[in-house]
């Protein structure tokens, strides 16, 4: 007998041995990139080197495969082929980190403002304390409000409005000084404006669940990214199932920072493989995979350079337009740095007026005196203050409340 087709046949059965691997390999490919633009791949939660090095073991490719991780079980999964369980070297679990309850978070906010220097809330009630009221402390208190960036025009509201109440009331002790106060503050900052988050999936066509989308729109250097990654814990602690989107394509190391904060509480993240990749893109695969998965909520960082308006006005517009494709914003929440007064301001307004902004969240508030800011930004944008930054802690974000809030900066 000839030996040469014994060794094709031997040849043959190899090749169909493998043939076999190779598509269950592209099998798994496809299932996970499916999304449109194709180039993004989802990081799931982990230590994806070490799931990566498992995968070149098993014959998958080093970089671009689905990687998956199963929250709160700490086992990962992947959908390229595997080796029986037996043979598979062993994979450290990830640790997947409980958040803290999101409840009581803005009592903190007292002594984070207590460590930052003198608080707004103790120079008022020193002048508040003295004896008798004059003019030049009526002055004093006016000055104090404005350094605080509470802004003129509250300003002067609340001063009228509290002494025509002490004046009428006759009151003069200074713990009832103070409670008049108090209550002038809440009501500047409008205890009944709605600031729920609306994180709720909703129905689409033929019964479909989508997942509610929250965009993070902002400067940079605001505190998006972190933002993106404390709300994902808060959304967590809520037992909510979360998708990250990296969309912020222009500074690559976001994308980076965004699957971390998400694997601490397994959470995945879609990105793209190419810096400068179009964020509109990314947005939608972080949309799609959410709806595909089932998720509760999306959450979307972008980058929002502020160049021009008119290329803000085009990126923005663009993410929403694509991403309501799927499933539309049900919140466009817009960062800003409490810090930066006057100027955050200034810049918050061309980001309203481009983005359709549905809450803001006030970041590095523990690093600031001037939480007056916060009566400035809602009466300006027309929109409430939903959650507040107190920290670069991961849990060092806060649902935000007017009494809360008031008591905090009055210390
Ligand atoms: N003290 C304090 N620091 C904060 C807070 N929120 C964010 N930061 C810090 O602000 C810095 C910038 O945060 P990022 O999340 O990278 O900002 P970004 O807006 O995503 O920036 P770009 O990606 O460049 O657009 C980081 O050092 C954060 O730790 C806060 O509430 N308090």
């Amino acid at each position: 007998m000839n030996e040469v087709p014994w060794i094709e046949i031997i040849v043959g059965l190899v090749v169909a041995a493998s043939g076999g691997g190779l598509i269950a390999f592209l099998r798994a490919r496809a299932k996970g990139s499916g999304d449109a633009g194709g180039a993004d791949t989802i990081e799931r939660p982990g230590q994806v080197d070490e799931v990566t090095s498992e995968t070149e073991e098993a014959g998958g490719p080093a970089s671009g495969t689905v990687v998956i991780h199963e929250p709160g079980t700490g086992t990962i999964a992947e959908e390229a082929p595997s080796e029986p369980a037996a043979e598979k070297p062993a994979v450290a679990r990830p640790v997947v980190e409980k958040p803290a309850p999101v409840a009581g978070r803005l009592v903190r906010l007292r002594d984070r403002l207590a460590r930052s220097g003198s608080p707004l809330g103790a120079r008022l009630l020193e002048v508040l304390s003295r004896d008798s009221l004059t003019e030049d402390d009526w002055d004093e208190l006016e000055e104090e409000l404005l350094l605080a960036d509470i802004g003129a025009g509250p300003t002067a509201e609340l001063l009228d409005s509290l002494r025509t109440r002490v004046r009428v009331l006759g009151v003069r002790e200074p713990a009832a000084v103070r409670e008049l106060l108090r209550e002038e503050l809440v009501a500047l900052v409008g205890p009944d404006m709605d600031r729920s988050l609306h994180v709720e999936p909703s129905a689409g066509e033929e019964g479909t669940r989508l997942p509610a989308v929250v965009l993070v729109v902002g400067v940079n250097g605001t505190g998006k990214t972190t933002t993106v990654g404390k709300l994902a814990r808060v959304l967590v602690a809520e037992d909510r199932s979360v998708v990250l989107g990296a969309a912020d394509t222009f500074r690559a190391a976001a994308a980076d920072q965004l699957t971390t904060w998400g694997a601490r509480v397994g959470v995945g993240t879609v990105r793209s493989d190419k810096e400068g990749a179009d964020p509109a893109s990314v947005a939608f695969d972080a949309v799609t995979r959410g709806r595909d998965e089932k998720a509760d909520v999306v959450l979307v960082d972008t980058a929002g350079r502020l160049q021009n308006k008119a290329g803000l006005m085009d990126e923005l517009g663009k993410i929403v337009r694509v991403t309501s494709k799927v499933a539309a914003p049900s919140e466009v929440l817009l960062v800003l740095d409490a810090t930066t007064g006057q100027n955050g301001l200034t810049q918050a307004r061309v980001f309203a007026e481009v983005a359709g902004v549905t809450g803001i969240v006030l970041t590095k508030l523990d690093g600031t005196a001037k939480g007056g800011i916060v009566v400035q930004v809602q009466r300006e944008l027309g929109v409430p203050v939903k959650l507040v930054g107190l920290g670069e802690g991961p849990d060092d974000l806060a649902p935000f409340d007017a009494a809360e809030f008031v008591d905090g900066i009055l210390g």
